[in-house]
């Protein structure tokens, strides 16, 4: 049986189709990420799947049990799957402890297990205006998980937050899986989110999926210029325009290549492309290279510090670094 089956799921709001057709399946076992700009559609299949939005047409069955949309039950929501919204609110002035209370139904020690595994161990006395808003969304997290879901849909749980608690939630996820054995799906817009974390990502552009792969293969291997630009940065370099590139030439298709592709060396050398550094930009880890080559300009990323403006640079490529589209 497959633990979570999405066929053809279709839904019009007002004068937009915001899913148009979109089926996919998990297994138990697998991340899932779900991916795409702005009003891709993200949101309301991540409430689709957990039974809070009523699709016009099309199935979603969860471990072979049809989930039924909020206009054919009365309690709106599917037993086994748990929805943490990007907008959750927790109860202004109540302990967090009272606040979980009302919701625990698990012996004392499981239930400390999980406020462990949430990190919230510390915060049970603190009143819920005092918290964090990273501290806020694991509390959100743990008092869904006392119900012990088996599918965590989790919408755009890293926005508003700083690396460390990003960091924090990302281990938190991590914790919940392997020692809970709570499957997720994480809808997020944020590559650096998503391509450690998924097995499958979903890329939705207005309601339909444009991509499903794997990170590397959704990453190097992109369908188009807007999955590609969804997942970092690239140079395209147009048909008519890529001679310089000699034996990567594919009669009519443009080459994407990512920053971090390109090898520079110090000195020419067989199929070297010769370049002038027009900007250096100091991106943290690495430096983002602007470079001048016959016929157009890419960016190149590197970590050595030493390149300024002016420099003559080689770059090298090899075959898997190029993409045609
Ligand atoms: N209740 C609603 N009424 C009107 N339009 C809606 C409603 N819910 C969603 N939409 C529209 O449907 C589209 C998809 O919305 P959705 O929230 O699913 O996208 P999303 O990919 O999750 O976006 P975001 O990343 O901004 O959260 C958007 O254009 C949105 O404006």
């Amino acid at each position: 049986m497959t633990f979570l089956q999405v066929t053809d799921i279709y839904k019009r709001i007002e004068t937009s189709d915001v899913l148009n057709g979109v089926s996919f399946s998990q297994n138990k076992t697998q991340n899932i990420a779900i991916a795409g700009e702005t009003g891709s559609g993200k949101s309301t299949l991540l409430k689709s799947i957990a039974g809070l939005s009523q699709p016009d047409q099309g199935n979603i069955y969860f471990e072979g049990t049809r989930v039924e949309g909020p206009a054919e039950k009365l309690i709106p929501g599917h037993a086994g799957i748990a929805y943490l919204s990007q907008h959750y609110e927790l109860l202004n002035n109540y302990r967090v402890e009272e606040l979980l209370s009302y919701a625990n139904e698990l012996p004392e020690e499981e239930a400390n297990k999980l406020f462990d595994i949430c990190e919230i161990s510390h915060l049970l006395k603190r009143r819920t205006d005092k918290l964090s808003g990273g501290e806020k969304q694991r509390i959100a997290m743990a008092r869904l998980l006392i119900s012990s879901p088996r599918l965590l849909l989790l919408d755009e749980p890293f926005s508003n937050l700083d690396l460390i608690h990003k960091n924090t939630l990302k281990k938190v996820i991590k914790d919940i899986q392997e020692h809970l054995g709570t499957s997720c799906i994480i809808c997020s817009h944020d590559p650096f989110d998503t391509l450690s974390w998924a097995d499958e990502i979903i890329v939705l552009k207005n309601g339909k999926i444009a991509q499903q792969g794997t990170p590397q293969e959704i990453y190097k291997h992109p369908t188009n210029e807007y999955v590609a630009g969804l997942f970092g940065s690239y140079n395209l370099i147009p048909a008519d325009n890529a001679g310089i590139f000699g034996k990567f030439i594919l009669a009519g298709s443009n080459l994407l290549i990512r920053p971090e592709s390109f090898k520079i060396v110090g000195a020419e050398t067989n199929n070297a492309i010769k370049g002038i550094v027009k900007k250096v930009s100091f991106e943290g880890s690495l430096h983002d290279l602007t470079i001048t080559i016959p016929g157009t300009t890419i960016t190149a990323k590197t970590i050595d510090n030493h390149y300024k403006e002016g420099d003559i640079v080689y770059l090298t490529l090899s075959a898997g670094d190029v993409w045609y589209l």
